[in-house]
């Protein structure tokens, strides 16, 4: 489990990460997500103690990472897959830090399968491709085999191969009652392989829900000879109507049960009134908006 709260940090003028309060849950996949710059790294690196917030907690397990006797048994993470030194083995780095985390030596061997390295361990770190340097990465994060696991942007250059690989990782360590969280600006990818998702903008959390309910914002489109007189009688109701052609509508805020009543109270025929399914990217792109705007003009 992770838990934040009021976690805030600042760079100069600018607030990278505002306030922010949530729990990150064990048994799931979590993404996390947000345009460029609105604070996913900055956040994950002060659950890692690797930034200092200027207000606020972040606990791993309910202690501080500085309080973490064991951290690496603890929680695992993939932030820059290629922050290893360049000229040692992927076998060596992982020697190396089993030993200074006290993990024996035969856990090394069991992580570099789990990635499937086991032909690549003696190869320089240098020498990898992104998609084994990544893969490298994970295997360092789950060494200690940790409760919780964090991975900012863990497709990142990989191809689809790579990218299904990592998507099944993260479903079997959720399985597997870990808490995984997952950062990503993929939104499709995140529609694939998260079970809850916590949407932040200008670092501030705009969404924290399941899966289901951000895709389920949905639109609802409507046909009839009479979508002109309809759009008033909806929009009278509260109803967010725009129109999408001579007969055509869009709703959006209203189930199709409240439309087709509305309509019906009217005395409007219908000839279509079908939910569209809103697909993440979508949501996504309506959530963050206003401050991808921002970022924009910054
Ligand atoms: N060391 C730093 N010094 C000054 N500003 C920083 C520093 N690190 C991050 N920032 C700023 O804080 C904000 C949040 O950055 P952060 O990298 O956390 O966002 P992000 O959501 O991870 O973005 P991306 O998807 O681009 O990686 C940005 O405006 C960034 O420029």
């Amino acid at each position: 489990m992770i838990t934040l709260r009021g976690l805030t940090k600042r760079y100069g003028a600018r607030t990278a990460v505002d306030d922010l309060t949530l729990e990150v849950r064990p048994g799931a996949v979590t993404g996390f997500l947000g345009p460029n710059g609105a604070g996913k790294s900055t956040t994950m690196r002060m659950i890692l103690g690797l930034d200092r917030p200027d207000a606020g907690t972040a606990l791993v397990g309910g202690r501080p990472y500085q309080k973490i006797e064991n951290p690496l048994r603890t929680v695992g993470a993939l932030l820059d897959a290629r922050a290893v030194h360049p000229g040692r083995s992927a076998r060596a780095h992982l020697l190396a830090l089993a030993r200074s985390n006290g993990i024996g030596r035969a856990r090394v061997g069991e992580v570099l399968e789990i990635v499937g390295m086991d032909r690549a361990a003696g190869r320089r770190a240098g020498a990898l491709s992104l998609g084994m340097s990544q893969r490298l990465g994970i295997a360092a994060a789950l060494l200690g085999d940790p409760a919780v696991l964090m991975f900012d942007e863990p497709v990142n250059g990989l191809d689809p191969d790579g990218v299904r690989w990592i998507r099944r990782l993260m479903r079997g360590l959720a399985d597997e009652g870990r808490t995984v969280f997952v950062s990503s600006h993929l939104m499709s990818e995140m529609q694939l392989t998260a079970d809850h998702l916590v949407v932040i903008g200008r670092g501030k959390l705009i969404v924290d829900a399941p899966l289901g309910e951000v895709v389920a914002a949905s639109a609802v489109r409507i046909r009839s000879p009479h979508a002109g007189d309809l759009a008033v009688r909806l929009r009278a109701a509260g109803v967010e109507v725009s129109r999408t052609g001579e007969s055509q509508l869009v709703a959006t805020g209203a189930s199709t049960e409240r439309i087709g009543d509305l309509a019906h109270e009217a005395g409007i025929r219908l000839h279509e009134l079908s939910a569209q399914e809103a697909s993440l990217e979508q949501a996504f792109h309506e959530l963050t908006a206003d401050s991808t705007e921002y970022g924009s003009r910054v």
